[in-house]
């Protein structure tokens, strides 16, 4: 039996974190398998000492296609670590970010394109697509605004150094990924009051896979 792989994905400021924190009791509750939640980067020892050096503000000279391939070898560890054990049991596992992320952010935002990411994240994962991809849908000043309304409770990290311009690029990445993947992206309205959006991220995945809930 193979488990049920779903991922979230979002510009930063989305809600990811505070929409996950209050899903997953939800979703277990009514889970007729297990259910874990993961995130990347990180996830795993090795993923998540890669995630330190990759957030590190320190780090300003580090190369786009550098960021990309670590991106890709922290996904890799996590993959054989975490989401394929759990898969291979027949979990359900939930990811807060994947490979849409590095097409959204090294792609898009830092210009490496498409291809070139999808090629290198190929080799990590050999093919393993997420069966659904709940993508909470911000404009970049939302999710911007957001942030900086709250910085005291969250690190500062390299990328949010980033132009107003690159999280237009992610965010644009993220809308052709959205219409080039209808069956398996479901958006949901993330400028809802969080409530809303937890009820639409849940009936999206309830409504996916009925024989796993309920
Ligand atoms: N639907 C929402 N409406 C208003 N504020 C929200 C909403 N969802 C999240 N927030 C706030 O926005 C900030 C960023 O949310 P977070 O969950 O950390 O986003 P992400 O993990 O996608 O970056 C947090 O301070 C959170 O309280
Ligand atoms: C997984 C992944 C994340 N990222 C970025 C998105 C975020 O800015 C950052 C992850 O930091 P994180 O603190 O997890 O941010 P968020 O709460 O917004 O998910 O790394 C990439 O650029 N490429 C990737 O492949």
């Amino acid at each position: 039996m193979t488990g049920t792989f779903i991922t979230f994905e979002g510009p930063d400021g989305a809600g990811k974190t505070s929409v996950l924190q209050a899903l997953i009791p939800r979703l277990k509750a009514q889970s007729q398998v297990a259910l874990n939640l993961t995130r990347e980067p990180g996830g795993a020892k090795i993923s998540e000492k890669i995630r330190d050096v990759i957030l590190d503000p320190a780090n300003t000279e580090m190369d786009a296609r550098t960021e990309a391939l670590l991106y890709a070898a922290s996904r890799r560890q996590h993959l054989v670590e975490v989401i394929k054990p759990a898969l291979a049991q027949g979990d359900i596992v939930i990811c807060d970010r994947f490979v849409d992320s590095s097409v959204a952010y090294q792609g898009g935002g830092r210009q490496i394109g498409t291809q070139a990411v999808l090629q290198m994240n190929q080799f990590a994962t050999a093919g393993l697509e997420p069966d659904l991809t709940i993508y909470l849908d911000v404009p970049v000043q939302v999710g911007l605004d957001r942030i900086a309304a709250h910085q005291h409770e969250r690190q500062y990290d390299r990328l949010d150094q980033e132009s107003l311009a690159f999280h237009e690029r992610v965010h644009s990445a993220y809308m052709k990924l959205v219409a080039d993947n209808p069956m398996r992206i479901v958006t949901v309205d993330a400028t809802q009051p969080l409530g809303s959006v937890v009820t639409a991220a849940e009936a999206a995945i309830t409504k996916r896979f009925p024989s796993l809930f309920g």
